[in-house]
């Protein structure tokens, strides 16, 4: 038999762990290992050693949970010497992008995604007007439907499905009788919630015929499991990989029962080798049904093949201080192999201004020291309204930052709506120079103002094709602003949103001095807008987080005038200093997979990190997560009299009352 060289991948020497798994003739493996332990390095591995040994690499399909994985996997491959054209063909994709191209009917047009609670609302009122209107309701005294604008219903509602769907609980089930209250019990949700999605599912598919009316999140992979389950195969599935010789599967602590079944298809189907690799101390998604359950015994049990398991023990992303750490806080060994140390430190503030001084005083060390290779810099947040004081520190600092898993606050709805009110008060909306930001802007003012377009002789055409036209001519010609606001926004809304309107407008051309901007808020009633408008508690908060600190920054100014011309030119001035060479500001479930030379995380303070309104493991995970992607350096900042749980946790309990800015 001929001998198999090993493929010799650039940069790296592999340990005798990696080059076991890269050579491995197993046909099932699963490798569970620590963050850093090179998981996904090893899965490019053996898909190289795969390739040079003859494999087409659109014969391999590496499959993830998010987007942030698949460029992960796509940077590993090149980072060990795999040229770019041959990673391109390699087949790497998130599940629901996979599911979705599976379910996409050759020359049908696309399924419209939806991604928005916003979005997702009317179709969940239409369900329970549904479930309200049905007379031959066996249980009637069991059912708690929500009044009008009950908001929490909607976000209740919709992070159930999301979690039955993943669960696939309902599905798996359910037998042929009707739903009833125990059956609600028994799956762990309410009765109205099961007959609210059951609705809601029926309008979704159009009533069953399989040609969904549009999907939210993670639909193509519940639609097609649901398919699978109900029977459909492969074989029926056009567009199916029928000669896929490997299957990998990385972060595969992500999968839930729904992802898991499209697995089992593919490993049923095909004769290809399986790969799967994860952590179970990085579950964040197990709101979505993740369980680290799929990477027991779960592949034995439904197809039949033995699993082979492979080490890989030590970090080689970071060193001994901050394995040590992280083994601390996910309790369990953590040994390091990398040829480097990490420092970590933990660094305590006062109030938030404090915060940012030392995050600024992070950023320009790290600036003079690598002479501006700032790209190696990452500072993970738990919530994007935790972004605007860094944001506008930075802005005045002149240092390059992207954003990543949130819109820089500039360019949330909120702030846009604000920008559009002041845009319309100064007639000035030529100083919103980019054309992809005044679309966001008059995009929000419909969106906030709840305004519906009207065009004598064009009453049949919908809302989408109106407001594009629109905002066509308007940002071709921003004089036409000021109109659009008078002839399409002020007379199409409600009364009260009218009045509130004219105040804010009032106050914006007339008013001057430091509050200026929190009067026109005022004036607006921002609180029962952003109540109005948004669905999730926590995003309402942010609304909210973001306006007061931009009322905050706008205390600098004399007049709304002034501050406006200062936000565009921000907007401007991130988007001529962001480059390759930028800080990323990221939210830190958007980073899982990717790392940094220096990681900052900051505002481990109570009532911040952990959430109180997540669940507490799940907080723990992320701030994992968050911790192990740093290869050089860690700095985490707590607050000095109320430190988040985690602090005491790291062993910092004695040190934050005494703990100081270094030098
Ligand atoms: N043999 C090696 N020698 C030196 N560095 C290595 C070796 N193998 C992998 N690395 C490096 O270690 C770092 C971590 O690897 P990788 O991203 O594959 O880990 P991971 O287990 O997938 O991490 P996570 O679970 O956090 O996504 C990367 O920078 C990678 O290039």
């Amino acid at each position: 038999m001929a001998t198999v060289h090993p493929y010799q991948p650039k940069h790296i020497t592999p340990t005798d762990e990696q080059i076991a798994v890269q050579m491995s003739a197993e046909r099932t493996l699963i490798i569970e290992a620590n963050a850093g332990a090179a998981k996904t390095t090893t899965l490019a591995l053996r898909m190289a050693q795969a390739w040079t040994t003859g494999m087409p690499p659109e014969r391999c399909l590496a499959l993830t949970y998010t987007d942030t994985a698949c460029q992960a996997l796509q940077a590993a491959l090149r980072k060990i010497g795999v040229p770019a054209p041959v990673v391109a063909r390699f087949r790497i994709a998130s599940f629901d992008a996979f599911c979705a191209a599976m379910l996409q009917e050759p020359y049908g047009p696309p399924v419209e995604q939806i991604d928005t609670q916003e979005a997702l609302r009317p179709y969940v009122w239409e369900a329970v007007q549904r479930i309200e209107a049905n007379e031959s309701e066996r249980w009637p005294e069991e059912l708690q439907l929500p009044s009008a604008g009950d908001a929490g219903f909607i976000e209740d509602f919709l992070a159930m499905a999301l979690w039955l769907k993943g669960t696939m609980k309902d599905d798996l089930e359910r037998d042929d009788g009707p739903a009833t209250p125990d059956y609600a019990g028994d799956l762990g949700i309410g009765y109205t919630q099961l007959k609210v999605f059951r609705a809601y599912e029926r309008i979704r598919r159009r009533e069953l015929a399989d040609e969904p009316l549009f999907r939210g999140p993670y639909d193509a992979t519940y639609d097609l499991a649901r398919r699978l389950l109900e029977g459909d195969t492969a074989a029926s599935l056009r567009r199916w990989p029928r000669n896929l010789q490997m299957v990998l599967v990385d972060e595969m602590h992500d999968m839930n029962a729904a992802s898991f079944r499209v697995l089992r298809e593919l490993l049923d189907s095909t004769q290809c080798q399986f790969c799967g690799v994860g952590d179970r101390d990085q579950v964040i998604y197990g709101a979505h049904g993740a369980d680290a359950v799929f990477m027991g015994d779960a592949i034995t049990v439904h197809t039949g093949r033995p699993v082979a398991r492979l080490p890989l023990t030590p970090s080689h992303r970071f060193g001994r201080k901050l394995a040590t750490k992280a083994g601390r806080l996910a309790d369990k060994p953590y040994g390091s192999l990398a040829a480097h140390d990490t420092a970590v430190q933990l660094l305590c503030y006062d109030d938030e201004a404090e915060c940012v001084d030392l995050i600024a005083h992070q950023v320009q060390h790290w600036r003079t020291a690598t002479r501006g290779k700032m790209a190696g810099l990452a500072v993970l947040l738990r919530h994007p309204g935790q972004s605007i004081a860094i944001e506008n520190r930075l802005l005045a600092d002149g240092v390059p930052y992207t954003v990543s898993g949130f819109e820089s606050y500039l360019l949330r709805p909120e702030v846009l709506l604000v920008r559009g009110l002041l845009a319309v008060a100064t007639d000035n909306f030529d100083s919103v120079t980019e054309p992809r930001t005044r679309e966001k802007l008059m995009r929000a003012l419909v969106f906030f103002c709840g305004a519906r377009i009207v065009v004598n002789g064009r009453e049949h055409e919908s809302q989408h094709d109106l407001l594009a036209d629109a905002i066509r001519s308007v940002t071709d010609n921003p004089l036409f602003l000021e109109s659009f606001f008078t002839n399409q926004i002020l007379p199409n809304v409600e009364p009260a949103m009218q009045q509130r309107l004219q105040r804010a407008l009032k106050v914006a051309k007339e008013a001057h001095g430091p509050d200026t901007l929190a009067r026109l808020l005022e004036a607006l009633q921002i609180d029962a807008v952003v109540r109005e408008v948004f669905v999730s508690r926590q995003r309402r908060a942010d609304a909210l987080a973001n306006l007061a600190g931009l009322s905050h920054a706008a205390q600098a100014f004399g007049s709304a005038r002034d501050y406006f011309l200062h936000l565009n030119a921000a907007e401007q001035r991130q988007r001529e200093l962001r480059s390759t060479a930028s800080l990323v500001l990221a939210h830190i479930g958007h980073v899982k997979g990717l790392e940094f030379e220096h990681v900052l995380i900051p505002y481990l303070e109570q009532g911040a990190f952990p959430d109180p309104q997540a669940p507490v493991a799940q907080e723990k995970n992320t701030l994992y997560v968050g911790m192990t992607r740093a290869r050089q350096q860690l700095t985490l900042l707590a607050h000095r009299q109320r430190p988040s749980a985690f602090v005491a946790q790291l062993g910092y309990a004695e040190s934050t009352q005494a703990a100081k800015a270094p030098a």
